[in-house]
C-alpha cells in the first residue's frame, strides 16, 4: 500500500532535520537518487548519457536545487545540461555545482524553447511541495507551447522526470490547473505526496519513484492510502477453516426488477464470485429465477443476515426500506447503490458504504447538504466532493469514476489505481456492490467488534480486484468469472 502525505506533513516531519542543520545531507540524498533515475532512464532508452541533451527547469526553491544537482552530475557524465533559470533567483549552491560540471544556464526565453524541444531528457524542478497555486503566465506559456510540439512534449522519445511533485500539480490534493507538467516518471523524496496518488496528480506524475531521504511518518496519519495487487493477497477476507456457511457470512441482496432483472444477475454474481458463506436474495421472481439458473445456491427467502447490499436495478420498494431498518437496528453493515442511494435524506446509524456515480452524488449531497455542487464541479474535483458527502453522511463514499475514490468521514482517501477503460460498460457497478456486499458480511463479526477492519480500506481491495479483473473481460457479465479465478488465486498466496 502506499502512503500519500500532505505537503504540510512533509514539512512537518523535515523540520526536525532542517532544525539540525541537515538541509545539505538531505538534499544530497534527494539529487543522488533523482540523479540515479535519470541515468537509467537515459541509459535506457538512448543508450548513454554522454552526449545526450538534457534540459533542467529550476525555480527558485529547493525543488530547483535538486534538480540543478542532478543535472550536474548528468554533466559531470558527459551529458550536455542547459538549465532554464525560470524566477531569475535559482538555487545558488545548485548553479555552481551544476556550472563547475560544464552544464549551461539560460534564463526562461526563445533559446529555452529550443533547448526545451530538442531535449532527450527534461528534469522538471520548477515547483515541489512549495508550490502556490496557479502558475506565472511566463511559466505557464512556456510549458504550453513546449507541450504544444507533440502531444506530451517535443519528441516522441523525450523523457520527462518531475522533481517530486509534476509543476502545476498540487502536491497535497492531486489538483492541476488548465497547465501542468506531465511526467513520464517521477521522484518523490521521503514520502509519496498525497497529489501523487490521486486524480490529476497520478496521471501527472506517470511512473513514481520514491526516495528514502530519512524522514519519519510513523505517527502521522496518511491523507492517502493507495491499495496495490500485493495488499489484496495480504488483506482479503479469505474463509478459514473452522467457519460454516453462518459464521462466514451470509450477505442479504436487493437488486433487479422486472426492468432492471439483469442488475440482480450482476450483483448476485459479484457477491459469489467474491466469496461468502450464504447470498439471501430479495427481488421479483423473474429476477430470483434468473439468478437461481446461474447460482442455484442462493436462497430467496427472507431470514437473517449479518449485512446488507441494496439498490443495484431495484427501484425503491418496502424490501429495500424494511433492510435499511434491520441494518439501523441490528446494527448491520450495508452497502448502498442506485436507487438505494436516493432513500438516503441523513446520516445512517450503521457502518455504510455508498457507492455514487457523480450524478449520484450530485443528488446525496443535495439532499444532505445546502448549496451542493453540480455534476461538472463533482467531475472537476471527484476528492473535494467525496469527503463532502462521506464527512455529511458518516459513511464511507466510493464515488465512482474512470478514476474511482473511496473517502471516510474524517477527510483522508484511499484511491486505488485506476482500472481498465473496459470497465466503463453497463453493469460494473453491480458487480462491485455485489463483492462489497460479499467483505461486508465475510467480515462483519470483525467490524463489530472494536471496527478492526476499515471499511474504506475495504472498499479500496473490492476496487482493486475489481478493476484487475477488468484487464481481462470486455463486459460486465465476463467478471465475475475472472473475480473467481482471482479470488482463488490469492488464497493460494497467501503464506
Ligand atoms: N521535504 C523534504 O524533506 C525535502 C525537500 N526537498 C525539495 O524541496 C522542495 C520544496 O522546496 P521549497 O520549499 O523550496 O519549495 P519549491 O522548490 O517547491 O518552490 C518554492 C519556491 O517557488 C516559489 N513559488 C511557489 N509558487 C510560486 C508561484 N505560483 N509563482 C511564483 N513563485 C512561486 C516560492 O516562493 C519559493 O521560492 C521539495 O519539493 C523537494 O524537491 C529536497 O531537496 C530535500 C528534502
Ligand atoms: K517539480
Amino acid at each position: 500500500m502506499k502512503l500519500g502525505y500532505t505537503a504540510d506533513a512533509v514539512r512537518a516531519a523535515e523540520q526536525p532535520l532542517l532544525d539540525a542543520g541537515q538541509l545539505d545531507p538531505l538534499m544530497r540524498t534527494a539529487a543522488a537518487g533523482l540523479a540515479r533515475v535519470c541515468r537509467e532512464l537515459l541509459t535506457g532508452h538512448h543508450g548513454q548519457i554522454a552526449g545526450r541533451r538534457v534540459v533542467v527547469l529550476a525555480g527558485s526553491g529547493k525543488n530547483g536545487g535538486d534538480a540543478l544537482f542532478a543535472g550536474a552530475d548528468l554533466a559531470s557524465r558527459g551529458a550536455a545540461v542547459t538549465a532554464v533559470d525560470v524566477f531569475s533567483r535559482p538555487f545558488a549552491a545548485g548553479v555552481s555545482a551544476l556550472r563547475a560540471a560544464g552544464g549551461e544556464v539560460e534564463p526562461l526565453g526563445p533559446a529555452a524553447l529550443a533547448a526545451l524541444r530538442a531535449a532527450d531528457l527534461v528534469i522538471d524542478g520548477v515547483f515541489g511541495t512549495g508550490a502556490k497555486p496557479g502558475l506565472p503566465e511566463a511559466l505557464s506559456s512556456l510549458i504550453t507551447d513546449w507541450q504544444a510540439a507533440s502531444g506530451t512534449g517535443s519528441r516522441a522519445d523525450q523523457l520527462v522526470v518531475a522533481v517530486d511533485v509534476p509543476t502545476g500539480v498540487d502536491a497535497s490534493t492531486g489538483t492541476t490547473g488548465e497547465v501542468s507538467v506531465r511526467a513520464d516518471h517521477t521522484v518523490t523524496f521521503g514520502a509519496h505526496k498525497a497529489g501523487l496518488l490521486l486524480p490529476g496528480g497520478a496521471e501527472a506524475a506517470g511512473e513514481i519513484t520514491l526516495i528514502d531521504i530519512g524522514l519519519d511518518f510513523e505517527d502521522v496519519i496518511p491523507a492517502v492510502e493507495a491499495p496495490e495487487p500485493a495488499d489484496l493477497v495480504d488483506l482479503w477476507p479469505l474463509p478459514q477453516p473452522h467457519m460454516h456457511k453462518y459464521s462466514r457470512g451470509v450477505l442479504g441482496l436487493v437488486a433487479g426488477s422486472q426492468r432492471y432483472p439483469g442488475a440482480g444477475v450482476l450483483a448476485a454474481a459479484g457477491a459469489v464470485s467474491a466469496g461468502l458463506g450464504m447470498l439471501r436474495l430479495l427481488a421479483p421472481a423473474t429476477v430470483e429465477a434468473a439468478v437461481l439458473e446461474r447460482h442455484p445456491e442462493t436462497v430467496t427467502e427472507p431470514g437473517r443476515v449479518q449485512a446488507w447490499a441494496l439498490g443495484p436495478g431495484a427501484p425503491d420498494s418496502l424490501e429495500m426500506r424494511r433492510a435499511l431498518v434491520d441494518a439501523e437496528n441490528r446494527s448491520l453493515p450495508v452497502v448502498i447503490d442506485a436507487a438505494g442511494l436516493r432513500l438516503i435524506t441523513r446520516p445512517l446509524e450503521t457502518s455504510t458504504i455508498v457507492t455514487p456515480h457523480a450524478g449520484e452524488l450530485v443528488g446525496l449531497l443535495g439532499r444532505l447538504t445546502t448549496g451542493g455542487p453540480d455534476r461538472a464541479a463533482v467531475e472537476a474535483q471527484p476528492v473535494t466532493h467525496a469527503v463532502r458527502a462521506a464527512e455529511a453522511l458518516g459513511a464511507v463514499v466510493v464515488l465512482k469514476g474512470n478514476r474511482t475514490v473511496i473517502a471516510r468521514p474524517d477527510g483522508t482517501v484511499v484511491a486505488p489505481p485506476p482500472g481498465p477503460a473496459n470497465l466503463a460498460t453497463a453493469g460494473t457497478g453491480d458487480v462491485l456492490t455485489g463483492i462489497l456486499g460479499a467483505l461486508l458480511a465475510t467480515t462483519a463479526g470483525d467490524l463489530a467488534e472494536a471496527h478492526r477492519i476499515d471499511l474504506a480500506r475495504l472498499a479500496g481491495l473490492a476496487v482493486l480486484l475489481h478493476g484487475l479483473a477488468g484487464r481481462h473481460t470486455t463486459h460486465a457479465s465476463g467478471l465475475p468469472a475472472v473475480i473467481e479465478e482471482l479470488v482463488l488465486e490469492l488464497g493460494e498466496r497467501r503464506p
